[in-house]
């Protein structure tokens, strides 16, 4: 068995976009680990959010690591961009047009983490062959374009595939999860085999922010021991 430690990557798409550095250095006190950046374009799915100039403003803003997840149709366009914004993990779609192995290795050419995202639609197996190049993949366990979605346990084997593989390639893959995340789905997430956890609505919505991580983390470690 893996033996991350949870990870807990609170989405910024919920947080107060009016003031949205205070509120990221809150969660930042608040325990989290990573940031998570949603980007939009408004074809890839059907929303638009924030871009490149907003990586750039908030990378002073904390110290956390910045989690960028692409939802747009051609990110091989844009790495440049994120990556001289300030982004340390980028992930972008498998089903997006772009060349994987080509913008992995842009990503990992600038010292950056890099990862496949998939929607719920896309079985596992599309993203095998590109585990061993790949420092995280994300399984979508809502549709991307929104927040506040429900989380759908249909994802659960695909988790449960993914860590399969990675564990049979004898690679230390981290699986993070995106959609739907709160204290009564993390364990399922994490029983499944993924260790980094996405939630925007279930830690922004929480007028406690440090409570509503450590709520979670401990309902995300309960599940290991599930
Ligand atoms: O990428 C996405 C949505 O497309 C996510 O990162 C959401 O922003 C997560 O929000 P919650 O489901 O946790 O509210
Ligand atoms: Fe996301």
């Amino acid at each position: 068995m893996h033996d991350f430690p949870i990870l807990i990557a609170p989405s910024i798409l919920s947080c107060d976009f009016a003031a949205m550095g205070e509120d990221c250095r809150a969660m930042e006190r608040a325990g989290a680990d990573w940031l998570h950046v949603d980007v939009m374009d408004g074809h890839f799915v059907p929303n638009i959010s924030i871009g490149v100039p907003v990586v750039k403003s908030l990378r002073p803003a904390v110290k956390l690591p910045l989690d960028v997840h692409l939802m747009i149709s051609k990110p091989l366009d844009y790495l440049g961009a994120f990556l001289d914004a300030g982004a340390d993990l980028i992930t972008f779609h498998i089903e997006s047009e772009s060349e994987p192995a080509l913008a992995i290795a842009t990503i990992r050419k600038r010292g950056k983490r890099a990862g496949l995202v998939l929607k719920p639609a896309t079985p596992a197996e599309r993203v095998f062959p590109f585990l061993p190049l790949i420092d995280v993949v994300m399984v979508m366990t809502v549709e991307p374009g929104f927040g506040g979605q429900k989380f759908m346990p249909g994802m659960l084997p695909k988790i449960e595939a993914l860590r399969e593989e990675a564990q049979r390639q004898g690679l230390p893959l981290h699986i993070e999860v995106d959609g739907g995340i709160d204290p009564a789905t993390a364990p399922l997430a994490v029983r499944a085999g993924a260790d980094v956890l996405v939630a925007g609505s279930a830690l922004f919505s929480k007028p406690d922010y440090a409570g509503a991580v450590r709520d979670l983390r401990a309902a995300a470690e309960a599940g290991r021991g599930l």
